[in-house]
């Protein structure tokens, strides 16, 4: 990996990138400006832009290396939360990710006017013994012509017994303000709360909800920015809803005091029944965001349906 190789596809351009850390990333941009980055450390999308250029995730202004930079996509495997052996969220969003020079073929993909990349992890000795599964994790980021951001996650089974895993994409959407911002898609569903007991509820108004079995597509309507986020997800049938608010922003290291009011996290996520793959067996997990003026909403998205192809 150089200091920049490019691969041209005529309309879209995929280059990577050593920034002063020694990490690699990935930039994948549309022919009409839009961009997203993915570090390897994690398989971490850390920026997605726009084609004016602006930003659409939030990342922290304060960095605290080896740890990922807190914002854009982590990816929570096989783990999330604490509810379970492993370090917080699972280790996969802790590990160096290789490029997937020829990832297996991906049906359901359309590779045209897209700009992508493939990444995977396979799982070292100390993981091992950490999780004693073997898997292969790959992800496929995926730019689109019209600046839409796809991320496409397989686990596959490639050990001798079954294994169950927690899968999310911690997505940390950037808006002008928190009190700004209404989520679409998820109003009467149950919740765990995932500060607490994990108890089921089916109250309204917390930020740190784990809500069950959602409907594939949330939107995010930004009202200052008037702008709106669509997600729509597939294989992810829940969705947590995250924002730290004021004291524990305080509390977190790697995050300013007032960083709160610019993110919101929307996951898609598999939580509550943990997959479970058969040796041989793959999962698939995807996410799909796009952005949308916010005049566009509500009465346009049909909140029951999931992504296309
Ligand atoms: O600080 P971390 O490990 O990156 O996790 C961020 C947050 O992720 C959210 O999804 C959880 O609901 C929170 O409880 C957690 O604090």
């Amino acid at each position: 990996m150089g200091h920049s190789a490019a691969v041209w596809d005529c309309r879209a351009v995929v280059e990577i990138t050593r920034d002063w850390n020694g990490i690699d990333y990935v930039t994948l941009r549309s022919p009409l400006g839009a961009s997203a980055r993915v570090s390897m450390h994690g398989g971490q999308v850390t920026s997605w832009r726009n084609e004016q250029g602006e930003e659409l995730l939030f990342t922290s202004s304060i960095f605290k290396p080896p740890k990922a930079v807190r914002g854009g996509i982590p990816i929570c495997f096989p783990q999330f939360g604490n509810c379970g052996v492993l370090e917080q969220h699972g280790f996969a969003r802790n590990k160096m990710w290789a490029v997937d020079i020829n990832p297996p073929p991906l049906p359901s993909f359309d590779p045209i006017g897209k700009s992508f990349i493939d990444l995977v992890l396979k799982p070292s000795d100390d993981d091992l013994k950490a999780w004693p599964h073997s898997f292969e994790l790959r992800l496929r980021v995926s730019l689109s012509s019209n600046g839409d951001l796809t991320l496409i996650s397989r686990v596959r089974n490639v050990n001798g017994k079954p294994f169950s895993f927690s899968f999310a994409y911690l997505t940390y959407l950037s808006v002008s303000d928190i009190s700004e911002v209404r989520i679409e898609g998820l109003e009467t569903l149950d919740f765990l709360d995932n500060l607490c007991q994990r108890e089921r509820f089916t109250e309204q108004g917390m930020l740190s909800l784990l809500r069950l079995s959602t409907p594939n597509v949330t939107a995010v309507l930004d009202h200052e920015k008037k702008r709106t986020y669509v997600l729509k997800k597939q294989g992810l049938p829940d969705t947590v809803v995250w924002n730290p608010w004021e004291k524990k922003a305080k509390a977190m290291a790697d995050f300013g005091d007032e960083e709160y009011k610019q993110m919101l996290c929307v996951n898609g996520a598999a939580i509550e029944k943990a997959i479970t793959l058969k040796p041989g067996e793959e999962w698939t997990g995807r996410l799909e965001l796009s952005v949308v003026p916010s005049s566009f909403c509500s009465e346009h998205l049909d909140l029951q349906k999931g992504v296309g192809t």
